[in-house]
């Protein structure tokens, strides 16, 4: 079944419409430090203004506890969000509180109100689906209908993607759209070699996609977080890196698997180790079966893939048709550590295919490094929503809308 678009839902003058925005973007000391994912949310909120809708912006930030924390308020965001608009955007304090309420009946039309993050709210993300319809009925009271537009949650099953979806007479927003053109064009032919860049530090999450992407690549590159977990199941000590102890088992299982369908797994051989986590940390380019063999012993964690590897990422990005990347190869956000990244997004410029690079933290650094949106073929809102869309999962935020 086709995706339910905006024009399925006729004219929305005058009528409140909650949009579910991804609205997650990295913040440094309270300042947004990469507004990607805001101005990705313009043309449908531009959209929707321009009818004379009145539009109530909903988002999560972070992975706040299901209770207020001001360090994830999304009172940045707001203010982000009027000076792109250049309009006045309210803002409420709460999601589905008083502040929230009276903000809401305020509106007139043409005008819009971004509610404050939907994660302070343990309805949200709760595992009882009783919890998340009960949140979802709240949320809800503020729409006559409902726009998703969070591309970067789409694979979530919570209260303000899928639930709220099957209250409120419902659509896909115009972010969501242009995604899944993209993506489609991944999973429906990809041209070959086809390869996938994996790094990052939501592991556990990612790791997962890899046995469902095995089938669908010609290689897969393995940085950022997640390469100490395959060096501990090649029986290496990775010292105090990022490790999940237990996805050892299966990550041999992938080694295996891969050897079988004859996809390349392409592992760092050269891994940048540092003292502590800080910019200011000693680091030494050191072999990566070997990382607990530098002056910092067990206590080293590495931040980067080493120079050599990043070198070899590079050749056989060069040498691909379609290029997918999800996940920075280190710590880009400290100096020391960004080279890698640097130069694994340097070669998907570089590449005659098509290049696609996933997720909030991706898209900043090649951003933060330089980058123009403009030298990669495509850049997804969504980092953990685009790998399990190309592993071709149905995703829940999808499904609720038709798809
Ligand atoms: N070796 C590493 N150790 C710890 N964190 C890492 C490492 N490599 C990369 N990271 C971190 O991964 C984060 C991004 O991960 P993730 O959220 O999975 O990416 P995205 O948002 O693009 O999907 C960055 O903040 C980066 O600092
Ligand atoms: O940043 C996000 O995903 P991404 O890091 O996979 O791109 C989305 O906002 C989803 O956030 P979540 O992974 O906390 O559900």
């Amino acid at each position: 079944m086709p995706l339910r678009t905006l024009e399925s839902l006729g004219s929305l003058a005058g009528k409140r419409v909650v949009v579910r925005c991804d609205l997650n973007v990295p913040l440094k000391d309270g300042v947004i430090t990469d507004d990607g994912r805001v101005r990705a949310s313009l043309p449908t909120l531009n959209t929707l203004l321009n009818q004379g809708a009145r539009v109530v912006v909903v988002s999560h930030l972070g992975r706040p506890d299901g209770a207020p924390d001001a360090q994830y308020s999304l009172a940045p965001v707001a203010q982000r969000l009027s000076e792109l608009l250049g309009s006045e955007v309210a803002f409420a304090s709460d999601t589905v509180g008083e502040s929230a309420t009276d903000a809401v009946s305020q509106l007139s039309d043409g005008q819009i109100v971004v509610l404050e993050n939907l994660r302070f709210n343990p309805g949200e993300t709760s595992k009882v689906d009783a919890e998340r319809a009960e949140f979802a009925e709240k949320l809800a009271q503020y729409g006559d209908a409902f726009v998703s537009d969070g591309f970067g949650v789409v694979h979530r099953k919570q209260a303000s993607v899928y639930e709220l979806a099957q209250i409120l007479p419902s659509a896909a927003g115009e972010l969501i759209s242009t995604e899944l053109d993209v993506l489609d064009r991944l999973t429906e032919s990809p041209e070959r070699p086809y390869t996938v860049v994996l790094g990052g530090s939501k592991v556990s999450d990612k790791l997962g996609v890899i046995g469902h992407l095995l089938p669908r690549v010609n290689t897969l590159l393995i940085g950022g977080g997640m390469l100490f977990t395959f060096l501990a199941a090649q029986g290496h000590k990775v010292g105090s890196s990022l490790l999940e102890a237990d996805q050892i088992e299966t990550v041999k299982n992938y080694l295996t698997e891969a050897d079988k369908l004859g996809v390349e797994i392409i592992l760092p051989t050269d891994v940048v180790v540092a003292s502590k986590f800080g910019a200011d940390a000693e680091h030494v380019v050191q072999s990566a079966d070997a990382i607990e063999d530098t002056p910092f012993g067990s206590s080293g964690l590495g931040l980067d893939i080493g120079p050599e590897t990043a070198e070899r990422f590079a050749g056989v990005i060069a040498s691909s048709k379609t290029v997918f990347w999800n996940g920075p190869m280190g710590v880009f956000e400290l100096e020391p550590f960004a080279a890698g990244t640097k130069t694994v997004a340097q070669a998907l410029t570089e590449t005659d295919g098509l290049s696609v690079v996933g997720g909030g933290d991706s898209a900043a650094a090649v951003r933060a490094l330089g980058f123009e949106d403009a030298q990669f073929g495509h850049i997804s809102t969504g980092g953990g929503a685009s790998l399990e869309f190309l592993e071709g999962k149905r995703l829940p935020g999808l499904e609720v809308l038709g798809w």
